[in-house]
């Protein structure tokens, strides 16, 4: 048996480690332990009861500023290396728990591997600090799982040795078919469905984050009969505005983050998904939903390839007239509904535990043969 180390702490991280963590431990070859970091504290404990996790390693966190928290976080994470021998460390993305895994991997010669490799926009501001987390990761890591061909297309670029890179599908979707069975989850909405929007992006605090929501304001006023639906992320930037604009309004429901039941409901119901999410683009496909992404540029321009979403950016006329266009029609919505989803087919775990098989038991077997 292999001890593998999964690192993991903000949300999107966990409901993408989930499914792997379940394959892991399925695969009779590996030992998973699953660590949280203490990143986004109550939001992550909805995410592992959701998924039925419940962490090996819980690290302390100290501080609520950043650098508190990565100072801790990376002298813990010494200690838990230090204390066992590990053949693998997993890390999933671009946030600072990825960062601070993957680094920490890399300095004791722990293999690393990546999850969701390949993402790119090459713009260091956008997003911010993500891009430069997911490209310095991607410098000391072992094993590059990128979820689609542009992914491993921009590893290659960057001169990572093909035999280090594998295209997996993303792992997002395997959640997606995780809970739908195990909580046989199916559409219930009648009719068209409601609006759903959710927008939390750090790229768009302040001035965007209102035009989106005097955009969803105009929506909602100028069609009384659609539900509109937005769970509202805790974070006092984001929250104070969204109700401040969106509180009056009659067919606006604004609620807490869902936990992720409620959230794929949610999407199954939809008519039309509004959000700046990255995760919400990969998603919203599977149940043939379409998107308008609420940014000017996207890491998953593979949705805008295939059709299923299109960039609406911020500004409150243009998002008011794409949702207007689709609203108007219908060919054009069913042809996005219907364009399929780019980033998976739900079995990204099974191919990145074939991979880790070969490469981990292969790299065992070639060190007793030397
Ligand atoms: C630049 C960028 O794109 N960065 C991404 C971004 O991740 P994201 O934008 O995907 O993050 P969220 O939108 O928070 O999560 C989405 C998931 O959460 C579920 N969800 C959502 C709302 C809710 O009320 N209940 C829920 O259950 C939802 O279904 C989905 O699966 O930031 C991460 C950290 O910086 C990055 O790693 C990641 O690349």
């Amino acid at each position: 048996m292999l001890d593998i180390l999964i690192v993991c702490g903000t949300r999107p991280e966990i409901i993408k480690l989930a499914p792997l963590y379940h394959s892991l431990n399925a695969c009779g070859w590996a030992h998973p332990s699953w660590l949280h970091t203490g990143q986004h504290g109550e939001m992550a404990r909805q995410m592992l009861d959701c998924f039925d996790i419940s962490p090996d390693i819980v690290l302390d966190r100290g501080g609520d500023g950043l650098a508190e928290f990565s100072v801790r976080c990376r002298s813990l994470l010494d200690g838990v290396m230090t204390n066992a021998s590990w053949s693998l460390v997993v890390v999933q993305g671009d946030t600072e728990s990825t960062f601070l895994g993957a680094l920490t991997g890399f300095y004791h010669r722990v293999p690393v591997a990546h999850v969701e490799a390949g993402l790119r926009t090459y713009d260091l501001d956008r997003p911010f600090p993500e891009e430069g987390l997911r490209q310095m990761v991607s410098r000391i890591t072992r094993f590059h799982l990128a979820p689609t061909d542009r992914a491993a297309s921009a590893l290659s670029v960057e001169a990572i040795p093909e035999d280090r890179i594998v295209v997996t599908g993303n792992t997002v979707i395997d959640a997606q078919h995780w809970t739908t069975q195990r909580h046989r989850l199916s559409r219930r909405a009648q009719g068209k469905g409601h609006l759903l929007v959710t927008s939390h992006r750090r790229e768009n605090w302040g001035a965007d984050l209102r035009e989106i929501c005097y955009a969803v304001a105009d929506i909602a006023t100028h069609h009384p009969e659609l539900e509109v639906l937005f769970p509202v992320h805790l974070n006092p930037v984001v929250s104070k505005p969204v109700h401040a604009i969106l509180g009056g309004l009659g067919n606006v429901r604004l609620t807490p983050p869902f936990d992720y039941l409620e959230m794929q409901q949610a999407l199954m119901d939809a008519w039309l998904v509004l959000t700046d999410s990255g995760g919400l683009q990969e998603e919203a496909p599977t149940f043939g939903v379409p998107l308008l992404v609420l940014r000017t540029e996207t890491e998953r321009p593979e949705a805008i390839e295939a059709g299923c979403a299109r960039l609406a950016g911020t500004r409150r006329a243009s998002i008011v007239s794409q949702v207007e266009r689709l609203w108007d029609d219908p060919v054009a919505y069913e042809a996005m509904a219907h364009a399929g989803n780019p980033f998976g087919d739900g079995h990204a775990c099974d191919r990145i535990v074939d991979f880790l098989h070969d490469a981990l038991i292969g790299d065992e077997r070639q060190r007793k043969a030397v």
